[in-house]
């Protein structure tokens, strides 16, 4: 049995100036995915880009990467067409921001997206139960949202296991980026066998 994980880089500390040429540097160097953190300037105190540049996105990485739309904004429902249209293959809202998952889900699965689900650091995992069987993905977070290259939040830890790793800073700002993702990938695969093993 194969215990995999796998490592999407977050692009909000790169050098947005060449946002294209940063993506592509991430996925030449074995990122499995690309994590956009898509920010409204409501949710969290900070803005970053919208629908637009992930379809220039798309037009200049070509069909193959995965985009995970981490939806950083208050207003989810209002995204995700447009997201859909520009080329994201998941969209990944916050349970904070909606009073309605179960119809955003729908929204979503409709679009033809896979669904991420999202909770902040002061939200219960349990929260995520309802939804655990309707979602693609749980994203607990392990900083607040808004900035990257803050400070790892150990104490969430023991909220879940994960074979999805989003890592900023630390890779893209290492001068071996390709080494940082495998390392990342080895600690975080050989962790889940062992979890397994001590079932
Ligand atoms: O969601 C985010 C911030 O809201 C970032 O994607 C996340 O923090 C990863 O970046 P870094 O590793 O630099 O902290």
């Amino acid at each position: 049995m194969a215990y995999v994980a796998k490592i999407g880089p977050s692009i909000l500390n790169s050098d947005l100036a060449c946002l294209g040429h940063e993506c592509t540097r991430m996925l030449d160097c074995g990122a499995d995915y690309l994590h956009l953190d898509v920010m409204d300037g409501h949710f969290v105190p900070n803005i970053t880009f919208g629908h637009p540049v992930v379809e220039c996105l798309r037009k200049n990485l070509g069909a193959d990467p995965f985009f995970d739309m981490h939806m950083m904004v208050s207003r989810p429902e209002q995204w995700v067409q447009p997201m859909a249209a520009a080329g994201a293959n998941q969209y990944t809202f916050h349970l904070e921001a909606t009073t309605n998952p179960g119809n955003l889900i729908k929204q979503i699965r409709e679009s033809g997206m896979k669904v991420g689900l999202a909770i902040k650091p002061g939200t219960l995992v349990e929260e995520l139960a309802p939804w655990a069987g309707q979602v693609d993905m749980a994203l607990v977070m392990t900083v607040e949202p808004g900035f990257g290259g803050q400070k790892f939040m150990e104490d969430m830890m023991p909220k879940a296991g994960a074979n999805m790793i989003v890592s900023g800073s630390a890779v893209m700002k290492s001068e071996d980026p390709r080494s940082v993702i495998a390392l990342l990938r080895n600690v975080c695969a050989e962790a889940i066998q062992k979890r397994c093993l001590d079932r």
